[in-house]
């Protein structure tokens, strides 16, 4: 039993991950890993377990206190919820849903909500604590969160979508709210989907409530430039890191796995920042123009057809040949498990900016590591989507809009700094930017809650 962790003021302090669903939710409180009768097999390919490896190696690094350390590495709170959604057919189908919280020492608990057919407890457990880890390597005044739907979005109609945000939303209303926990858009969500999750909660709170979550449309709170947000950050990223090397843009050729909300802006800015891209995947499979793609093309292409199936000027290949490709950067912005101990030693690119979260197991960073290959992690190169949420969340309190400028400034002010302060703890511990920024953030985390008290 871990002690209490500075949840939200007005619930009452949970012991362990204690939560009352809301009758409606029919909602079960999950044992977190920390648990005592949870074994812990290693698993390379578990979220979580990928999490844990990390967030180990950097605490012996630190010499973190052990009550410390296992207090940061448990989330604090787990949903799961069933609920029904009606059909277009009239059938009444029952999802699952989850909201892991992994900490609110620093603040509301923050992070996006993934729609697909595989997302699991473990996953989004890793994704909560990725988030708390992130927040704090941008420094802003966030914990970690992270929802998931287990749904195949794509087999679904716009309707079936809304009923089943809606009462995604309504099952785990009782845990969300600005000073709680703020959701954003993930795999297969969007600005619509999080519309319609600010219009659930705010029919229930009977006020208009913004800043429930962000990633909105512009015309309902949202923020000028969070769209681009988590792509514009995976490009500065790119810069910083090829500064460090000493390579330039127009040299260097790039492979980006994804063409979704990161992978897809990612491509785009840095076809605009003069890099070659020679190949981008989406779940269809990979294409690959050697002499460099008309990213913009490729992009309106997709839009039309929702598919890289079919597009011209280039070849076909299979996602896993795509990953191996000769290049100088490698953008993997699609989903976990991508580079792993199976292909690490093919993989040919000199850096690796990871747009996706956990597109890389401990297993093959241990071999890049060996090996020399700068990796910018996740937590980092990732982090612009949550920078600008947190302007999205304080903007909607202030009730007072910034311009796109302004916005993209003090987005490109954060990832500089964030980057230049996970260099500085590489250069002072002699670790990958992978466990710097690992302990940068939990160096950060540990001393709130020293600060906050330890026995509450
Ligand atoms: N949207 C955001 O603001 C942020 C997203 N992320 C992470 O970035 C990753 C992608 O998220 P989004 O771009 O928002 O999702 P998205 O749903 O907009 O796009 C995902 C893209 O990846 C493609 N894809 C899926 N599986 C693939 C595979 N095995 N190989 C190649 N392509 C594949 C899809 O076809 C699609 O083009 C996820 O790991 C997410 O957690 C991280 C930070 C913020
Ligand atoms: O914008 C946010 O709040 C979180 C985005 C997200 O889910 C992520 O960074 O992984």
């Amino acid at each position: 039993m871990f002690p209490h962790r500075g949840v939200p003021f007005d619930l009452p302090r949970p012991r362990s991950n204690a939560f009352t669903p809301s009758p409606m939710s029919q909602g079960t409180v999950s044992k977190g890993p920390n648990d005592a009768d949870v074994q812990h097999t290693p698993d390379e390919f578990n979220p979580f377990e990928a999490m844990a490896d990390r967030f180990d190696r950097a605490s012996d690094i630190l010499g973190l206190e052990e009550g410390v350390r296992e207090v940061l590495r448990a989330p604090d709170r787990e949903v799961i919820v069933s609920f029904p959604v009606l059909m277009d057919d009239g059938r009444v189908k029952v999802f699952k849903g989850y909201r892991v919280q992994h900490s609110f020492l620093r603040g509301p608990a923050k992070g996006g909500i993934r729609f697909a057919p595989d997302v699991h407890l473990d996953e989004v457990r890793a994704l909560a604590a990725w988030m708390t880890w992130k927040c704090s390597v941008v420094n802003v005044p966030f914990g970690g969160g992270k929802g998931g739907v287990v749904c195949d979005p794509r087999t679904m109609s716009r309707g079936e979508l809304e009923r089943m945000t809606r009462r995604y939303t309504t099952a785990i209303m009782d845990v969300l709210g600005p000073e709680r926990d703020v959701p954003a858009p993930d795999m297969n969500t969007n600005e619509q989907t999080m519309a319609w999750i600010m219009d659930t909660y705010s029919m229930h709170a009977r006020r208009s409530t913004t800043a429930v979550v962000t990633g909105k449309p512009l015309s309902l709170g949202g923020s000028r430039g969070r769209t681009e947000a988590t792509g514009r950050g995976v490009m500065i990223a790119c810069r910083e890191a090829l500064k460090t090397l000493g390579m330039r843009p127009e040299n260097t050729s790039a492979v980006v796995q994804g063409a979704g909300n990161v992978g897809g802006i990612g491509a785009q800015l840095l076809h605009r920042e003069g890099y070659k891209v020679v190949s981008i995947s989406d779940i269809s499979g990979a294409i690959y123009n050697e002499r460099g793609l008309d990213v913009p093309d490729v992009l309106s292409y997709i839009k039309q057809n929702r598919t890289l199936e079919g597009y011209t000027e280039c070849d076909h290949l299979p996602h896993a040949e795509q990953l191996e490709l000769e290049c100088d950067l490698l953008a993997p912005c699609a989903t976990e498990n991508q580079i792993t101990s199976k292909n690490v030693d093919r993989i040919q690119a000199k850096l690796i900016v990871e747009g996706a979260n956990g597109p890389t197991t401990a297993a093959a960073d241990k071999v890049l590591e060996e090996r020399g290959t700068m990796v910018v992690p996740d937590i980092l190169s990732n982090a612009g989507g949550v920078t600008v949420s947190y302007f999205e969340w304080v903007q909607d309190r202030m009730g007072y809009f910034w311009t796109e400028d302004i916005v993209n400034t003090r987005l490109e002010q954060s990832m500089v700094a964030a980057f230049n302060d996970v260099d500085k703890a590489r250069r002072k511990y002699d670790v990958s930017m992978r466990i710097a920024s690992y302990i940068l953030a939990i160096d950060r985390v540990a001393s709130v809650y020293r600060l906050r008290g330890l026995f509450g």
